[in-house]
């Protein structure tokens, strides 16, 4: 086995580790807004708005015409394909408004998730093929960083070898890709919440997939200051009969990632998984408050526990247009605070704080 391989250059180097430190600065986190077209519909039912073009431009629009002082606390937006093109009414397109005031504009690369063959309905996710050639492009569009999902499940029998190995080996080949197109690769091997499982078997399920993913990462060559990973929160099954309190799920969190996690990555980006915009909040400032060693920044990566009070105030309708917009800053608001540990339960109230966001299967 040979151990050769060229590091990127000096200056490859730099602008990574320069722009994966800007997402994750002190007090900021990303607003993923990178729904695809079908996810988006299932969003836009909700509130019984239909899935077009357009109401999907309106929709973003409402968004990144926020404030300028959402910038203070999102430091990023993942977006969809369809969106980078897309332009506000008065013709900038959606990628200027963003960068105008100072958020960083990302993108999802993943072509969603597939079966695996022969698993307990497993699966792995697609898109290598053509991934330099849509990075470079978008890399001339604006964008600085992207994301790739995995999808792993807490069963009996699962998650399997197979789909462990898989998932993080695609998972490297995805971030490997990225940087050699100057992209800072989001890496989300997301271990789904869906089951009656406990949080001992959460815990030992995430460290084992992460433990996967830093091999695969490291056996791909990618330079770990230059990444970002945004994992689940480790909590137990939905399902499951004990619901624990935050500091439990906190201190499980982040002793599964001191156990898998280099110190070389900047920062971690948690997802939100389902659950409420309440607890997104509450378990983020709970994880930062864990008296243990932390030596990556821990904040937040957020759809839904971003998003539903906005959808929910919006209602599809001109005149909620600036309703949505003050859900979305009071939401990035109370997430800049946990992720510096100092969010107080219950203190910032919004439209759908309290509701529960879980999807079963997280199919889209
Ligand atoms: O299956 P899709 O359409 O890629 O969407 C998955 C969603 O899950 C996320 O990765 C995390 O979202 P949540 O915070 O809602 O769990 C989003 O970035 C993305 O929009």
């Amino acid at each position: 086995m040979t151990t050769y391989f060229n590091y990127p250059s000096k200056e490859l180097q730099e602008e990574l580790k320069t722009i994966a430190q800007a997402i994750v600065a002190p007090g900021k986190g990303i607003l993923a807004a990178d729904e695809s077209v079908s996810t988006m519909g299932k969003r836009l039912k909700d509130i019984g708005v239909e899935n077009s073009e357009e109401n999907r431009r309106a929709y973003r629009q409402l968004l990144f015409t926020t404030d300028d002082k959402l910038a203070e606390n999102i430091s990023g937006v993942i977006l969809f394909d369809e969106t980078l093109y897309q332009k506000a009414d008065d013709g900038t397109p959606f990628v200027q408004l963003l960068k105008k005031k100072g958020i960083i504009p990302g993108i999802k690369v993943d072509k969603g998730v597939v079966p695996l063959f022969g698993s307990e309905d497993e699966s792995t996710t697609q898109g290598l093929d053509d991934l330099a050639a849509r990075c470079a492009k978008y890399k001339k569009e604006g964008c600085d960083f992207a994301k790739w999902r995995c999808v792993l499940k807490i069963g009996k029998n699962t998650p399997s070898y197979q789909s462990i190995l898989e998932n993080a080996n695609v998972l490297a080949r995805y971030a490997s890709i990225c940087q050699s197109e100057r992209i800072v690769p989001i890496v989300e091997p997301e271990v789904l919440p869906d089951g009656d499982h406990d949080l001992d078997r959460a815990q030992k399920v995430t460290e084992t997939v992460l433990a996967a993913v830093y091999k695969a990462l490291n056996d791909h060559h990618v330079y770990l200051e230059g990444t970002l990973l945004k994992p689940n929160m480790v909590t137990a099954g939905q399902s499951a009969k004990t619901k624990n309190t935050p500091e439990e799920i906190g201190l499980a969190t982040v002793q599964a990632l001191r156990r898998t996690v280099p110190a070389a990555v900047p920062g971690v980006t948690f997802l939100s998984g389902g659950q409420s915009e309440e607890e997104a909040s509450v378990n983020l400032s709970a994880i930062n408050k864990v008296p243990l060693v932390r030596p990556w920044a821990l904040t937040f990566s957020y759809g839904r526990a971003l998003q539903a009070s906005v959808l929910r105030a919006w209602g599809g309708k001109k005149e909620n247009i600036c309703a949505g917009q003050n859900e979305l800053l009071k939401r990035a608001k109370a997430n800049a605070q946990a992720c510096q540990g100092k969010y107080v339960a219950g203190s910032i109230p919004s439209y759908a704080a309290n509701a529960s966001l879980f999807v079963a299967g997280h199919k889209y």
